[in-house]
């Protein structure tokens, strides 16, 4: 079976809540905030990689002190896929723009990107992670859409299995 890694970036702890939420869904996934854990981005088949966005689009945190070192790594072989947090009405310029940031790096690795999802559904002007109506991953909006948080982790968790 797939060894499952699932890292998170998270200031204020909404996407920290989804990362663990994922992982109830994914039998034997293991959890790590990716503050000190970059190290072990190395162990597992499957990576999902979680970040909220700050400022107008820019990375969370602790994603942004580490995101230059991936491009460094190794993951052919490897699948990846991206979920985030963000507010689609106060940020509609910006939405989710940190998922962009990480894969930017990511694409340099040799991965494989998994799951991404439509746009519909959503309400918001630009974000560098949307390309031809699709998300580069999971897009969750615990400001405005909280209610379909749940449901989309569902349906996300279900496709990524699929594509492992
Ligand atoms: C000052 C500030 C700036 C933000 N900038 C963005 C942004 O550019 N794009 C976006 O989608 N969300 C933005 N957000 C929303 C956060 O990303 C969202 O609340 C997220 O769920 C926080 O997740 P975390 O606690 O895991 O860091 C911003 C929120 C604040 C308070």
């Amino acid at each position: 079976m797939a060894k499952v890694g699932i890292f998170f970036g998270s200031t204020t702890g909404v996407t920290e809540d989804i990362a663990h939420k994922i992982a109830e869904k994914i039998e034997g996934a293991e959890v790590f905030n990716i503050d000190g854990n970059e190290d072990k981005l190395e162990d597992y088949d499957v990576l999902l990689l979680g970040t909220s966005t700050w400022g107008f689009g820019d990375l969370q945190d602790d994603w942004a002190a580490i995101v230059d070192d991936l491009a460094s790594k190794d993951f052919s072989g490897k699948k990846v896929g991206y979920f985030g947090s963000g507010d689609q009405g106060t940020f509609s310029d910006t939405f989710m723009d940190g998922i962009a940031i990480i894969d930017e790096e990511i694409q340099k690795t040799g991965a494989t990107i998994i799951g991404k999802t439509s746009t519909e559904g959503y309400e918001f002007n630009e974000s560098r992670a949307a390309k031809n109506k699709e998300f580069l991953g999971l897009a969750l909006d615990e400001v405005n859409q909280s209610e379909l948080t749940d449901e989309r982790i569902d349906a996300w968790v279900e496709q990524i299995k699929q594509e492992f």
